[in-house]
């Protein structure tokens, strides 16, 4: 039978909402959807509940993370613009409760929870590489005016490496002022992407570690500026949503996947 869907992203990081439990779709379903060429193409899918608002975020590689801000963001746009839930609710996450609020412009804001934080030192091969590991739900290691090819070392902390058995978003934090951050992101279980919304909220909580404040940041990703604050022991991400099309997965290409 045929699917409907939406098409979001959030600066770019891109997804495909489907109403539903990830529990009901296949992984390889999720990565025949996130194709570019045989699929709709996204970096994830996002599957999301009403009556008791959920998220459940599959990467594109069909790996299952247990958050995602932009993927969030758009979730909570969607439930407001569609669904018609009220402009500030909770949306339940596999890192917990997250309360959002819904803009009228698109703008969603969210109490994205605490950053847990501690410095690292780690060695890629023969890169030595000091940053400041995040959990913001999901893990991040952050690195500032980092050395060495954000791709080939994204790819390495990925691989089974000891410091990182789960695997790890990479962010290489380009430059820095005290009210902007400069980031470039390789994400677990998609790649290069153009925005990361959890990876966001891990550079700005590594920035004020290691500067020992917590003044609003803007994060420049290269799909566009997310805010990042800091208020009572939380981490509040502010940022753009958009909602591209909405479509239906054809029943042939449903039964092609599962075959
Ligand atoms: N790839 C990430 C999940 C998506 C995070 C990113 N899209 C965001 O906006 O936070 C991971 O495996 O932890």
């Amino acid at each position: 039978m045929s699917l409907e869907f939406v098409k979001m992203h959030g600066l770019g990081n891109d997804f495909v909402l489907v109403q539903g439990k990830r529990s009901d779709f296949s992984l390889e379903w999720v990565k025949r959807v996130c194709e570019p060429h045989f699929g709709v193409g996204a970096d994830g899918v996002l599957f999301y509940s009403v009556e008791t608002p959920r998220m459940e975020v599959v990467n594109a590689d069909g790996s299952t993370p247990e958050m995602c801000g932009n993927g969030l963001r758009c979730v909570a746009r969607w439930l407001n613009h569609h669904h018609g839930l009220p402009g500030t609710f909770v949306i339940q996450t596999d890192a917990g409760a997250k309360l959002c609020t819904v803009n009228p412009d698109g703008q969603v804001r969210i109490e994205m929870g605490e950053a847990k934080i501690r410095e690292l030192r780690t060695h890629v091969g023969e890169v030595s590489l000091k940053g400041i590991f995040v959990d913001m739900g999901n893990p991040h290691f952050v690195v500032f005016s980092p050395d060495g090819d954000l791709v080939e070392l994204g790819k390495a902390v990925n691989d089974g490496h000891k410091d990182f058995p789960n695997g790890v978003n990479l962010e290489f934090v380009d430059s820095e002022s005290p009210e902007r951050l400069v980031v470039r992101v390789w994400e677990r279980g998609v790649g290069l992407t153009l925005a990361c919304g959890t990876g966001a909220c891990a550079s700005a909580a590594a920035a004020w570690h290691l500067r020992g404040e917590s003044t609003p940041l803007e994060v420049q990703l290269p799909g566009g500026i997310l805010q990042i604050e800091h208020s009572e022991g939380q981490v509040l991400m502010t940022g753009p949503t958009q909602i591209v099309y909405t479509g239906a997965l054809s029943a042939s290409f449903n039964e092609e996947v599962e075959e």
